[in-house]
């Protein structure tokens, strides 16, 4: 349990978290499509109450340096555990770097099973940039050097073309260098090269049974080579975009590679593969369809028996998948558990593509609920987001608002996918409209927080519609195309966050420390204080002022 906390009683009623996903903190006003929004709700709040700035990027967060941006999963496990974690993207780049990832049983099973007998392929999926939010190029290809010093014969890349957390049509400067890297390195009987992809909101990296039948054609792309053929990945996503103008590359069909009419990387028995995404979110899905026996999602057609690993594993609670070349950070004693142990009552609220966010990623990538959590998932559209930026966010405050007036829960979560989702499209317009719907639904749910007697804290896990332009990497100014417009940014940025506390019931005696290294992993026992409650020991400070 944790104790009471001398030094305050805590609020009457109920504290809320509310996460605005992708809502950074500007620094430019052209570009950024939370100016561009009328939100007199927040533009109050930040005029009216008390409210400092978070850091939500790089280190913070757990990630491998200050030049990367945050993401949800980093940003919901600092919130959720009230700790900072190495992440996956370091995790995995300490272990290449020290070669401890070679000399795990995972690494040499996935080896030996594509050494085995004959013609073993040994198959690597994943997402092809250097984001650093699902995975690193470089990770890739320091294991298929690895792979060939280790005597494998034949490995088969499938390639999920990014365009989201890069710039949106940067498939081609990861594609021809690297495809030139494997030509390089396929000599003395090894060959590398990639044999299908496709753009990541496409195929395979679906998230949260948001739409199963995106992951069924990824099967049905990397595993039964089905899709439109090309000679060679660069030559499919020119050929891919010349068939599909305008499209940006996470949103480009499939490709398939092929020799003469036939694929050159179906996935057959007796061959390995390794899902190389550190991120699990949108990693579960493909992994269920490789490792399940009894799995009715989508007909696989044909299951090939293989030796699957992930670059982490992506579930604890469920230990998927079994095999993982890099241990998971062990998250332990995070907020949702402790104020479970206290006796307290929890909601938790999204739609299905941010659900995960503030169950599974709050929880420390467990799928499993604490004892006296309750979950609700509002069902997300399928259609692409900028044609309904309004998403659900009136659906998740008329959740929320019910769970208040219920009277039966003391701590409450939610998250508003709209900043985020809208924000990765890279339109503008439709960015602004979703920073407005998730304006009109806080000025809903804060009322029903006032009736509660409970107070709020409104804050973001990343920022995202603060930034929807790139920026001239020289002039710092936004960077514009030939024909004079300006250049959509579908990506997070390295803006800091707001954290605002929403309190009309301690007459003013409450605020927040703004402290030099204030970041997300505070929240936590900033809502343990607001509880009345001392934060747990392993958690970063509160940043609550008691006057
Ligand atoms: O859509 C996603 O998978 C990531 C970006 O790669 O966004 P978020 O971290 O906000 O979920
Ligand atoms: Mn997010
Ligand atoms: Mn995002």
């Amino acid at each position: 349990m944790l104790q009471k906390n001398p030094a305050f009683a805590g609020v009457p009623g109920p504290v809320v978290v509310i996460v605005m996903d992708g809502y950074g903190i500007p620094k430019h006003t052209v570009g950024s499509a939370i100016d561009a929004a009328r939100k007199p709700t927040l533009d109050r709040l930040f005029a009216q109450y008390p409210n400092i700035t978070l850091r939500a990027h790089g280190t913070a967060v757990g990630m491998p340096s200050d030049d990367d941006m945050g993401n949800s999963e980093v940003g919901h496990n600092a919130i959720g555990a009230g700790q900072v974690y190495a992440q996956g993207a370091a995790l995995v780049a300490d272990a290449i770097a020290a070669g401890t990832i070679w000399q795990g049983a995972a690494w040499q099973e996935t080896v030996a099973a594509a050494k085995a007998g004959n013609g073993g392929v040994l198959h690597f999926i994943g997402l092809f940039s250097d984001g650093n939010v699902h995975s690193h190029i470089d990770h890739l290809k320091a294991m298929v050097a690895q792979a060939r010093a280790e005597g494998v014969k034949t490995v088969r890349i499938h390639a999920l073309l990014d365009g989201r957390d890069v710039p949106e049509t940067s498939a081609l400067d990861y594609v021809v260098p690297f495809e030139a890297f494997l030509d390089e390195i396929s000599a003395d009987g090894f060959d590398a090269r990639i044999a299908s992809g496709g753009g990541r909101q496409t195929i395979t990296m679906d998230r949260y049974d948001a739409n199963w039948p995106m992951v069924a054609r990824g099967w049905r792309t990397h595993v039964l080579g089905e899709g439109p053929q090309f000679a060679n990945a660069t030559e499919a996503v020119q050929g891919l975009r010349e068939r599909n103008p305008g499209t940006i590359d996470q949103d480009l069909p499939e490709f398939v590679i092929a020799d003469g009419g036939k694929p050159i990387g179906t996935i057959e028995d007796g061959d390995a593969v390794v899902f190389y995404n550190f991120r699990g979110d949108r990693a579960i899905e493909i992994t269920r369809a490789f490792v399940e026996d009894d799995f009715s999602e989508f007909d696989r057609v044909r299951r090939p028996r293989v030796t699957y690993a992930g670059m982490l594993q992506y579930d604890g609670d469920l230990h998927l998948p079994e095999r993982f070349l890099v241990t998971p950070p062990a998250i332990r004693n995070t907020s949702g558990e402790w104020f479970s142990k206290t006796g307290l009552a929890q909601f938790a609220c999204s739609e299905t593509q941010k659900f995960g966010h503030v169950t599974y990623f709050w929880n420390g990538n467990r799928s499993g609920k604490f004892e006296g959590e309750t979950w609700q998932e509002v069902p997300s559209d399928v259609v692409p987001f900028e044609q309904r930026p309004w998403m659900k966010a009136a659906e998740i405050t008329d959740a929320m608002i019910a769970a208040l007036q219920s009277g039966r829960y003391k701590v409450l979560r939610c998250n508003y996918a709209n900043g985020d989702m809208v924000g990765h499209t890279g339109n503008f317009r439709a960015a602004t409209m979703a920073i407005e719907a998730v304006d009109l639904a806080l000025s809903r749910l804060l009322r029903a927080v006032d009736a509660a007697g409970g107070v709020a804290l409104v804050t973001a896990d990343h920022g995202n519609a603060d930034e929807m332009f790139e920026l001239d990497k020289k002039t710092k100014e936004p960077a514009v195309n030939e024909d004079g417009s300006y250049k959509a940014k579908t990506a997070h940025t390295l803006n800091p966050v707001p954290l605002i506390l929403y309190d009309n019931v301690s007459g003013g005696r409450l605020g927040l420390e703004q402290t030099g290294t204030a970041g997300l992993s505070n929240i936590a026992a900033t809502v343990a204080n607001l509880l009345g409650l001392q934060k747990h020991e392993r958690w970063d400070d509160s940043l609550l002022v008691v006057k």
